[in-house]
């Protein structure tokens, strides 16, 4: 994909492992009811469900609904870009250390229809610092189906504070998937 050096982890950089207590080989529950894109109480949400993976990956399925469309039939992009950065929130939280998005870039490469189930892989590339940094893949249909969607971000790890005084705090929280418990 066209990938900016920002998110590419500079040479040298160690590969990257899960924290020791992170669940490895397991379904991922939603970090959040109310999250857009794994929480279950949301109507309209991706309800993204996802399986952690030794190297700091996850596999994760999304199945695009007719709330998801942009043009008639197909998958909205901003949608589709949601799902790769839900899918990439879930690596870092095998750090077990709350991260947010800093940057997500995204290469659309084919469409995507209603009904379409997207397999997605995302994998940590490097920590260096407070830098996170990610890579993503969508396929249609099948874990080896065609390439529909190439993402890559860079996450920044933040204090527990940055969600205590910008958002509604940590309430939400599965108290199991805390972060730093
Ligand atoms: C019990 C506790 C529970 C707490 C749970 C909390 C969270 C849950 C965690 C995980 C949940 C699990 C799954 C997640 C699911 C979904 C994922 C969705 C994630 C999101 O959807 S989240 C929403 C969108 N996201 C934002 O709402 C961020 C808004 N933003 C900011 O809040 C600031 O902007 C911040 C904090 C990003 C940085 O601010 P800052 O002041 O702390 O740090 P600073 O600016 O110094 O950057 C430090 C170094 O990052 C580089 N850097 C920064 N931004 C960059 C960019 N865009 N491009 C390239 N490099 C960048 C700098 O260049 C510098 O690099 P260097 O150190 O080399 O100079």
């Amino acid at each position: 994909m066209n990938r900016s050096a920002l998110t590419v982890p500079p040479p040298g950089t160690p590969e990257p492992r899960p924290h020791p207590d992170a669940l490895i080989g397991e379904k991922l529950g939603p970090h959040y009811a109310k999250c857009f894109g794994c929480g279950p109480d949301h109507p309209t949400g991706l309800h993204l469900e996802a399986v952690s993976h030794d190297g700091l990956s996850v596999t994760a399925e999304f199945t695009v609904g007719d709330v998801h469309q942009g043009a008639p039939g197909l998958a909205h992009g901003g949608v589709l870009a949601t799902a790769m950065d839900e899918a990439l929130g879930m690596v870092v939280w095998l750090l077990r250390k709350p991260y947010v998005t800093g940057r997500l870039e995204t290469d659309y490469l084919r469409p995507v229809p209603v009904g379409t189930t997207l397999h997605i892989t995302t994998r940590c590339t490097g920590v260096v610092g407070r830098k996170a940094y990610l890579e993503a893949e969508a396929r249609l249909d099948a874990p080896d189906g065609p390439v529909a969607v190439r993402g890559a971000a860079l996450f920044i790890e933040v204090p527990v504070a940055h969600f205590t005084e910008h958002g509604d705090g940590v309430g939400g929280m599965t108290p199991d998937r805390e972060v730093n418990p």
